[in-house]
């Protein structure tokens, strides 16, 4: 189960603080649950998890079997929603070096991610690592439009042309975009390739439990219906009106309280490498469903305890508008304890024996008392274990919140009107038809 503690607050959140939301959370969860607010036609995630389960998984779990039987290697061509779920999922699921493994180890293919930047670099060496290898892929991209996969997917389209021949390629794409509109599409029913579709009442940063973020994670071998059934019961959680009894409005309450008293960045932090990506995907969750109309709490991320080494200053002692969000795993998949090691002067013999996991834990707790004691107001969030039960939970709440967080805000959550406006000039530049005036 998870847990929310607010102590890290008092002192910076009045009494009777977030409680005295009550009333306006009790007209807003009203108004999510009968459409009535802003961005009312994407909203079809607040009860995906449940519905996805009675309709069952069946047909990606064979494509995902499928894949897992013939490749050496899945790339996942995707940005923004159409990829930081998957990698948020599967960074947190699987081990740490995954593609690193071998083979009878990791029982199912090498995954890579492309589509998700314009480096030259990366590409090539991303085509470098495939060489030689049985590669399968899964193109994802709501709009079908967005630049940036669809040079990717251009890009390992062609490259696996030339290494399969035209055919082979087709049975090796798996495609994930609108049912009806876009490029994509089209492309899809021309070649005649595998599809999936993206719900029309589920935007991009909602979509990680559509087969947006489910097939991926199926060939990588991460339990989908554990993931779905843990967003499920969130739904149930944090699905009641009363605060004191859901946890993601009391964190949408209290980062609004903060938010109105000058901390304007909430910074996500974690202590675990493997929650590198969920910050990712969280940081545009919030990012782009708040931050619009001049308003918004600025969402960024820290790695602990690496980042208390380059950042830890800037967090203990810099300019005051900061809180921090702590996501805590309170047990851990592997147990590793320092060794003894009497001839070292390191001064670290105290701690010889302890786990790993305890000395993480000190440096959190230590971590969260000094940001306090030195004006950085802080939230924490106990998620029991690493499992995709806990991380579909973890997922829905976060979503959960986010929609409340912003309806108190007073916008739009489910839009993002102002990632337009630099496409417009790049397109410009870059001379597309129809752009130069
Ligand atoms: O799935 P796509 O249509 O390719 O969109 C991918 C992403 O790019 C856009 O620019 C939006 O800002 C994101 O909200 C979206 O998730």
């Amino acid at each position: 189960m998870l847990k929310l503690d607010l102590s890290y607050t008092n002192g910076f959140l009045n009494d009777g603080e977030i409680a005295n939301a009550q009333s306006i959370v009790n007209t807003l969860h009203e108004d999510l649950l009968h459409k009535r607010v802003p961005g009312a036609d994407y909203l079809g995630w607040l009860d995906l998890a449940s519905r996805t389960l009675s309709e069952g998984v069946t047909d990606i779990l064979q494509t995902a079997k499928e894949i897992r039987e013939k490749a050496d290697a899945l790339v996942v061509v995707g940005i923004g929603g159409s990829y930081l779920g998957a990698r948020a999922a599967f960074e947190w699921a699987k081990p740490e070096y995954y593609n690193q493994l071998p083979k009878d180890v990791r029982k199912g293919p090498e995954l890579y991610f492309l589509g998700n930047h314009i480096s030259s670099d990366a590409v090539a060496d991303l085509l470098t690592i495939l060489s030689g290898k049985q590669v399968y892929v899964n193109v994802i991209s709501k709009s079908g439009t967005t630049t940036e996969p669809a040079i990717g997917f251009r890009l390992i389209r062609e490259w696996m042309i030339q290494q399969y021949g035209e055919q082979e390629t087709k049975n090796r794409i798996v495609a994930t975009t609108d049912a009806a509109k876009g490029a994509l599409r089209k492309l899809s029913t021309d070649e005649g390739y595998k599809t999936y579709v993206i719900p029309d009442d589920v935007g991009g940063r909602y979509s990680v439990l559509t087969p947006v973020g489910l097939l991926p994670l199926a060939v990588a071998g991460v339990d989908i219906v554990k993931l779905l059934e843990g967003a499920a019961e969130g739904e149930k959680l944090f699905g009641v009106p009363s605060l004191s009894e859901n946890l993601a409005y009391q964190y949408a309450v209290a980062r609004n309280a903060l938010y109105r008293k000058g901390y304007v960045t909430e910074i996500f932090a974690h202590f675990e490498p493997g929650l590198h990506y969920f910050a990712e995907w969280w940081k545009q969750l919030f990012g782009e469903s708040e931050g619009k109309d001049q308003k918004g709490v600025f969402p960024a991320s820290v790695g602990y305890t690496t980042d208390l080494h380059s950042m830890g200053q800037f967090v203990q002692e810099g300019y005051r508008n900061l809180f921090e969000t702590f996501v805590h795993i309170e047990s851990v998949n592997h147990s590793v304890s320092v060794p003894s090691a009497k001839n070292v002067e390191d001064g670290l013999e105290y701690l010889a024996g302890k786990e790993l996991s305890w000395v993480n834990d000190k440096a959190r707790l230590a971590t969260q008392s000094a940001h306090a004691e030195g004006g950085v107001p802080n939230l924490l969030v106990h998620v029991p274990d690493r499992s995709e039960h806990s991380l579909g939970m973890l997922f829905y709440f976060f979503e959960r919140a986010c929609a409340m967080s912003g309806l108190l805000m007073g916008v739009n959550p489910f839009n993002q009107p102002g990632v337009e406006n630099y496409k417009t000039k790049m397109f410009k530049l870059l001379g597309k038809p129809g752009y130069q005036d």
